[in-house]
């Protein structure tokens, strides 16, 4: 794990999509460019499509070009890609895969260290992993680790079902399951504001903590992934992987070390103590969405369901607000408020940690409210934390006026905050397995969500779409907190 320039071949199943074309491509770039990759790797990409090596080389070249908005100058860089056309389902390919792959490692001197990256639909995850087994690919003098993109099942069953396939030929040690919101600088950050500093960890409970409020909402529609999204479902898509992985983080226990098993022991402990939905919660404690018409940024947008590839009909949602309560000493009676959808005002995902009022508020003598204490962990697309405070109003005694500090993590000159996928490639090269997801923390967070999708796929929406295109989603669930006395915080800093 101490390797700072890993030797390795990453082979890409699925390297002719969208995601390698996006992100995977440029993030192992960007990796060579900071000198993370030394000349001891090469990328062997996987697909259908036919392709010499000197054709996805061009095709590699342009993405990233693309992707980089800049001029790829290290042509050396590209003389590490090939490409090996074969259908997933087809045996005798991979005897050809495995040539390929020695031929590449004797090339580059690489000691038989693989990465398979599965870039690819999740319905050929089993059939490719036993093939990489039964044909004799995990097989080689070095280690081989196995990347499983999202979704990683459509519900606890189909997920158990997946895993167990895959558990034929990986072990758990070797598998690296993405969520790429463990790859966010400030979602990374989290453990650190919270275990780092003296003034937070003691107030960090449900003595001084009056809820927490986890926003992501996106500008974006579906776009052309309408045919995936209309059998998930935000609450699948979002809720279940990314917001749970949040909420794991800001509400787990110190871990007794930094370690890769010591953080995800406790961040499943926090899993398991989510407080299960029966059916008849589903109600009380969520609120589904989906868009209608609207203007987004100045742009008119057709709704959910005049999308492409999406059913007319749909009861499909595309927005999710949530009351969790985590059932342990620490966070017993604190509301833990999560809200994610598409097509909202702006894209901003951020943290809102609202600390309970003073015992007594000296300051205003009449009803008047002092501010209350927030630490906003502002995750994307600015990145940093804000402490709100009060302070003395200039001039005039006993007035208080609220006041903001500020940091600002990517605002710093020179510091361009890598990619999520850049660390997480990184990470799993180095076989850090900390931001990756264990079977565990999946099993438990589908436990959770399952109740809620059951009880949605049986009840039609009737008042679906409700809400517009560019809003903050529906009114209910603005009720949602407005029940227990909170509000959502506003994102754009208006607080
Ligand atoms: N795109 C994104 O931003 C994100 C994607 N993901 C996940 O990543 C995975 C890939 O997504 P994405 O790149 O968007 O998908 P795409 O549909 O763009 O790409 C699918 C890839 O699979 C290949 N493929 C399809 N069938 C076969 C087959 N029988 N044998 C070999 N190769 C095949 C295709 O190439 P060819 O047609 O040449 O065979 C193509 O390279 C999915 O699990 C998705 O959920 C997760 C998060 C974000
Ligand atoms: O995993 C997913 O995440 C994106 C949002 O990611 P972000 O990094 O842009 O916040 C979401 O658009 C997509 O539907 C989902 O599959």
């Amino acid at each position: 794990m101490n390797d700072v320039q890993p030797k390795a071949t990453i082979v890409i199943f699925g390297a002719t999509g969208d995601l390698a074309k996006r992100k995977l491509f440029p993030s192992i770039y960007k990796l060579y460019q900071k000198g993370k990759l030394d000349e001891q790797f090469a990328v062997v990409g996987v697909a259908r499509r036919p392709h010499t090596d000197e054709s996805f080389r061009h095709y590699v070249k342009e993405t990233i070009e693309e992707a980089t908005k800049q001029e790829l100058i290290h042509e050396k860089f590209i003389s590490h890609f090939y490409y090996h056309s074969l259908d997933a389902t087809n045996t005798q390919s991979y005897k050809q895969l495995n040539e390929l792959l020695t031929h590449v490692e004797e090339q580059f001197h690489i000691p038989g260290h693989r990465i398979f990256y599965l870039a690819m639909a999740p319905e050929f995850f089993g059939t490719i992993t036993s093939h990489l087994k039964s044909e004799g690919l995990t097989t080689t003098n070095g280690w081989t680790r196995l990347v499983i993109e999202k979704p990683f099942g459509h519900d606890l069953q189909s997920a158990q079902k997946l895993n167990e396939a895959i558990r034929q030929s990986f072990s758990e040690e070797q598998i690296f399951r993405i969520d790429h919101y463990l790859g966010k600088e400030m979602v990374q950050n989290i453990e650190v504001i919270r275990f780092a500093n003296a003034i937070f960890e003691p107030l960090w409970n449900n003595r001084f903590i009056a809820n927490i409020q986890i926003t992501s909402s996106e500008t974006l529609g579906v776009e052309d992934r309408g045919r995936y999204y209309d059998h998930s479902g935000a609450l699948r898509d979002m809720v279940q992987n990314h917001m749970l992985q949040m909420v794991a983080l800001l509400a787990m226990e110190p871990p007794i070390k930094l370690t890769t098993d010591d953080i995800r022991s406790e961040k499943v402990k926090v899993l398991r103590a989510l407080r299960p939905m029966t059916h008849d919660d589903v109600e009380t404690y969520f609120v589904r969405g989906q868009y209608g018409r609207g203007i987004v940024r100045g742009q008119q947008v057709v709704g959910y369901r005049e999308e492409h590839s999406v059913d007319p009909n749909s009861n499909t949602e595309t927005f999710v607000a949530g009351k969790l309560m985590i059932d342990n000493f620490r966070w017993a009676g604190v509301p833990f408020y999560i809200r994610t959808g598409k097509r909202m005002t702006e894209k901003s995902t951020k943290i809102v940690v609202q600390f309970k009022d003073v015992p007594m508020n000296l300051y205003y003598r009449t009803s008047e409210h002092v501010h209350p204490n927030l630490l906003v962990i502002h995750i994307q697309p600015d990145e940093g934390i804000t402490l709100h405070l009060n302070a003395k109003k200039s001039g005039e005694s006993m007035k208080t006026t609220p006041i903001k500090l500020d940091y600002c993590n990517n605002c710093i000159d020179g510091i361009n905050t890598p990619e999520a996928y850049e660390k997480l490639l990184y990470d799993c090269m180095r076989g850090d397995a900390t931001n990756f997801t264990h079977w565990d923390e999946v099993a438990a967070s589908w436990s959770f969500v399952d109740t809620i999708s059951e009880v949605w796929a049986n009840t039609k929406a009737a008042d679906f779409p409700n809400y517009e295109a560019g809003s903050m989603g529906p009114k209910k669930a603005d009720e949602l907190l407005q029940k227990d006395g909170f509000h959502w915080w506003p994102l754009n800093g208006t607080m």
